[in-house]
């Protein structure tokens, strides 16, 4: 039994589990039909538990797993905080958006938590240690850093690539991280569109294997939570909290995979994904089975975020830090180079923040080692049916915010047009992309510059194009087990570990995200914004006088080679001037 565990709850030997007061109270979780009952898993796991887990080999662990449940009356449930005092904690994609936000707020929100073991590879010449430390000089960690300068010392990092046989971790690192870890969360992932099969299997797939695997090591482990999307099942239309069979049995598919060059395997990419839009969401899916398949060993969380963008309130407002999802458009858009975009303008727009994303990864790690779930609880952290808000709506929110803070040297004032529609997208890109692209192009050239505009179009259209699938339909995810341990929550939990998105008011939150993305990704100072304003104003008069030239020059193409419109010209100037002449003289006589 290990006293520091929490101060305030009661340490109990699982054991115990099915004869306990709290425990004996199952929830029963409505998940798309499968019943699962917290507590009902130490009935049926008794006797290998009891006696401690097994690890790979078939060796038993040495020491018990400790257990926290509030056993006789009058004892509570540890708070999330104190849950995580004591604890050492694994998590992978530290360095990653969502890494970085749920390091912090461990260490903001659980001050006690002993150790964050993190899995970091040297990267684009950094070494491990540089790059760790590079990433707690960042500005999401400035409360941490007040409230505590030593901080650093609870961050641990671990060198592995998760792409190596045994995620490349040293046999020094594995017994370090099989003796000590409590709690794993599995960020890490390769997120992009593009990515080809074999590597997002590799990523997505192999190494959560190997993770689960070497998870089943670790001696003192209580719950291993898994981030997911909720777009894993996307080729579905409505998506409960289950897992549901994958496209392909993962070990089959690996062994495939094996002997193909990359050659053969791109040509059966598209058989393979089938009706999902890209790699990342079919290897997502894959990975959800491979995760399920060692519920009966080990305490599993899966959690299903939908669009993570900026953070709602903590750290502060609107921190972001890359450009995928929607970051990216919003600044093409900001920077009034992407004005036209296929989007369904009266589809749901799942955003999740980032802070609401980590807050719910807490309580679930806290909730899947506190109440060990019979099987596998999925969490489908999404907002759409709980506070609904649609692209029209984001778009219009996007371009005021970047109206009133506008961002420094745009291309063009900010201005959309999102429609569902193939041909006036197409209509639209050609008016409002290449042909100003090429005219900007072409005035550089005659100033003796390279031409950059074109290929700046072909790169944004080849994003956006990967990124239409998600902003043109509607899903609707089930959202019920969040729902369930929002109500397991204490207030004070609640509070601070919210991921009640109910609460969100949607054109605060898209003028923060925006702000942000002109703060932190892109760097530029808030003082410019009064010049960045003059700008946008020289933008518009060049654009006014531009319209009126090429009204002027069509019109006099028109004159020199039609009478029709020599006529009608003259008919709409004589009735000018005729208007001109009335009003001098209805002005002079009221003079
Ligand atoms: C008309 C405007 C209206 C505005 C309002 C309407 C809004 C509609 C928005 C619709 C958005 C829909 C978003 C749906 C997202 C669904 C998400 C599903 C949820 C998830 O689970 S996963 C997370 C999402 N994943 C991604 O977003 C990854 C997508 N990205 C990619 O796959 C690749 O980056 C991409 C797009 C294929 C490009 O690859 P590549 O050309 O190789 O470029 P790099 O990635 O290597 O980047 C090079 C360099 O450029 C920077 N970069 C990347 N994207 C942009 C960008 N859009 N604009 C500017 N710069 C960009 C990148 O950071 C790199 O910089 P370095 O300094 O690191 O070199
Ligand atoms: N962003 C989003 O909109 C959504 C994200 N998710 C999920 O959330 C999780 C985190 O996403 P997010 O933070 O946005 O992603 P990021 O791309 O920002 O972070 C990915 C993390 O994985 C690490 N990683 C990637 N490849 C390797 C490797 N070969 N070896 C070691 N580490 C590696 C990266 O490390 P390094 O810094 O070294 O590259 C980075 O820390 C993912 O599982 C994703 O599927 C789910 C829904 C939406």
């Amino acid at each position: 039994m290990r006293a520091s565990v929490c101060s305030a709850a009661v340490v109990c030997r699982r054991t115990r589990g099915p004869t306990d007061g709290r425990r004996r109270r199952a929830h029963r979780i409505p998940a798309g039909g499968g019943k699962h009952a917290a507590g009902g898993r130490n009935q049926r796991q008794l006797s290998t538990e009891s006696s401690g887990h097994l690890d790979r080999s078939g060796e038993q662990a040495t020491e018990k797993q400790p257990d926290i449940c509030s056993g006789a009356a009058g004892s509570r449930m540890a708070s999330i905080t104190e849950y995580y005092a004591g604890k050492s904690v694994l998590i992978t994609g530290a360095t990653g958006f969502m890494g970085k936000v749920l390091v912090e707020k461990l260490l903001w929100s659980c001050p006690n938590v002993k150790a964050l073991y993190i899995l970091v590879r040297p990267k684009a010449g950094q070494s491990m240690e540089q790059r760790v430390s590079d990433m707690m000089k960042c500005k999401l960690f400035d409360r941490v850093r007040e409230a505590n300068p030593d901080f650093h010392k609870k961050i641990i990092p671990i060198s592995s690539e998760l792409t190596q046989p045994g995620l490349s971790i040293s046999p020094e690192d594995v017994e370090k991280l099989s003796a000590c870890i409590n709690i794993v969360f599995h960020c890490a992932a390769t997120i992009r569109f593009d990515e080809p099969l074999k590597h997002a299997l590799q990523l997505n797939v192999i190494a959560t294997q190997e993770l689960l695997s070497l998870a089943q090591r670790m001696h003192h482990l209580e719950a291993f939570i898994h981030i997911s999307t909720a777009y894993a099942n996307c080729n579905r239309k409505h998506i409960d909290e289950v897992i549901y069979p994958p496209p392909v049995e993962p070990k089959k598919l690996i062994e495939s995979l094996e002997w193909m060059d990359d050659g053969m395997v791109q040509d059966i990419t598209p058989r393979l994904i089938g009706d999902r839009p890209n790699t990342y969401t079919y290897t997502k899916a894959l990975a959800e089975y491979v995760v399920q398949q060692e519920q009966d060993k080990l305490n599993i969380g899966i959690i299903r975020p939908s669009i993570v963008g900026a953070s709602w309130q903590e750290p502060f407002p609107g921190w972001i830090d890359n450009f995928n999802g929607p970051s990216g458009v919003f600044i093409a858009a900001g920077k009034g180079i992407l004005r036209t975009m296929r989007a369904n303008n009266d589809a749901v727009a799942d955003l999740i923040p980032v802070d609401v994303v980590v807050n719910l990864t807490l309580a679930v790690g806290w909730y899947t080692a506190v109440h060990r779930p019979k099987t596998t609880l999925v969490y489908n952290c999404t907002s759409g049916g709980i506070n609904p808000f649609h692209w029209g709506e984001i778009e219009h929110h996007v371009i005021s915010s970047f109206k009133r803070n506008p961002l420094e040297q745009a291309f063009r004032r900010p201005n959309a047009n999102i429609t569902s529609n193939y041909l006036i997208n197409q209509y639209w890109i050609l008016v409002s992309h290449k042909f100003p692209a090429l005219i900007y192009d072409l005035f550089l050239r005659l100033c003796g510059q390279k031409p950059q505009m074109m290929r700046i179009f072909n790169r944004l259209h080849k994003a956006i194009g990967l990124l239409e699938y998600f902003s043109s339909q509607d899903w609707e995810w089930n959202s019920d087990n969040i729902s369930m341990l929002m109500s397991q929550l204490t207030p004070e939990d609640r509070t601070m570990f919210n991921f009640d998105v109910r609460q969100l008011n949607w054109p605060e939150y898209i003028e923060n995200y925006c702000i942000g993305t002109k703060k932190y990704v892109l760097n530029e100072d808030m003082s410019d914004i009064p010049a960045a304003r003059q700008h946008l104003r020289k933008l518009r008069n060049i654009r006014y006088t531009f319209n009126t030239l090429l009204v002027v020059f069509i019109w006099r193409v028109f004159i020199a080679r039609s009478q029709m419109a020599r006529n009608i010209w003259y008919f709409v100037v004589s009735l000018c001037f005729k208007f001109l002449s009335y009003f001098r003289a209805s002005s002079t006589l009221t003079n």
